[in-house]
């Protein structure tokens, strides 16, 4: 945690989820009314195909629904791509830039992320966006490096605490169940931290560092507990309502 910072809680179901899974994200809205919000900010980031009906859903509720990526332009001739103004209008709040799963998988570069996070604010939204080593690269020693340049190259230097959030996800510990020590998650959001703030200034104090990389309720008080660590980007748990809640529940018995 940091002080001064409310966490936020988010999660992202990646290509999963048909209308059918709907009912878990009205368990997750409900679960937040009942007070879960006095403690943390929640965002839920679905398939563009459930969005606005996620929206829908959700908008009785204090839980924001996003988007999962999106192109850089507004539109155009870029067949199966969705712009960050078209999940605006679905009721998006935010949307995930620079994922690892896009960065491998598509061949994104930082370039390309810093100018999907401007697309997203040219939309209203607020940009998350992702950074993380490879397993090769911490096995190489390479880690705070790696760090270091993806927050030189993905994050535009307008960024602020309102509209950018970084999310810190070892992409070795996505999906595995295997997660950084305590302190190792400590050395790397501090790390991040100072380069936020060498590049962002004094608002690097305020701008939100989650971690991400198989966060479960089981696990969530010891990383979430962390200084520097100002939420969760959850992949699997936040699937199912009772997991995120639970990841969520961390934020009591952590700030109690
Ligand atoms: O965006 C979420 C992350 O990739 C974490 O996924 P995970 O919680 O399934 O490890």
């Amino acid at each position: 945690m940091t002080p001064g910072i409310r966490p936020l809680v988010a999660g992202n179901w990646k290509m999963n989820g048909t209308s059918a899974s709907l009912n878990e994200l009205r368990m997750i809205g409900n679960g937040f009314m009942s007070g879960l919000d006095a403690e943390t900010e929640a965002l839920v980031c679905v398939p563009a195909t459930l969005l606005s009906h996620a929206a829908e859903i959700l908008s009785r509720t204090p839980v924001h629904a996003g988007g999962e990526d999106c192109h850089t332009k507004e539109s155009g001739a870029y067949t199966g791509c969705i712009s960050a103004e078209m999940l605006k209008d679905a009721g998006a709040s935010h949307v995930i830039v620079g994922h690892s799963e896009c960065r491998e998988q598509r061949g994104e570069d930082d370039a390309t992320v810093q100018a999907k996070a401007a697309a997203a604010w040219r939309a209203g939204l607020v940009a998350i966006i992702c950074i993380g080593e490879t397993q090769q690269q911490r096995e190489a020693g390479a880690t705070l490096e790696v760090l270091s340049r993806q927050v030189a190259g993905s994050v535009p230097p307008s960024a602020t605490p309102s509209n950018t959030v970084i999310a810190y996800e070892p992409v070795w510990a996505i999906g595995t169940g295997l997660t950084p020590t305590a302190a190792d998650v400590a050395e790397a959001h501090a790390h991040i931290r100072e380069r936020l703030s060498e590049k962002l200034g004094a608002s690097a104090t305020k701008t939100r560092i989650l971690y991400g990389g198989s966060v479960k309720p089981s696990n969530a008080v010891e990383l979430l507990g962390v200084r520097n660590v100002d939420g969760a980007l959850v992949g699997g748990a936040s699937l199912k309502a009772a997991d995120f809640l639970g990841i969520a529940e961390a934020y009591r018995s952590i700030s109690g």
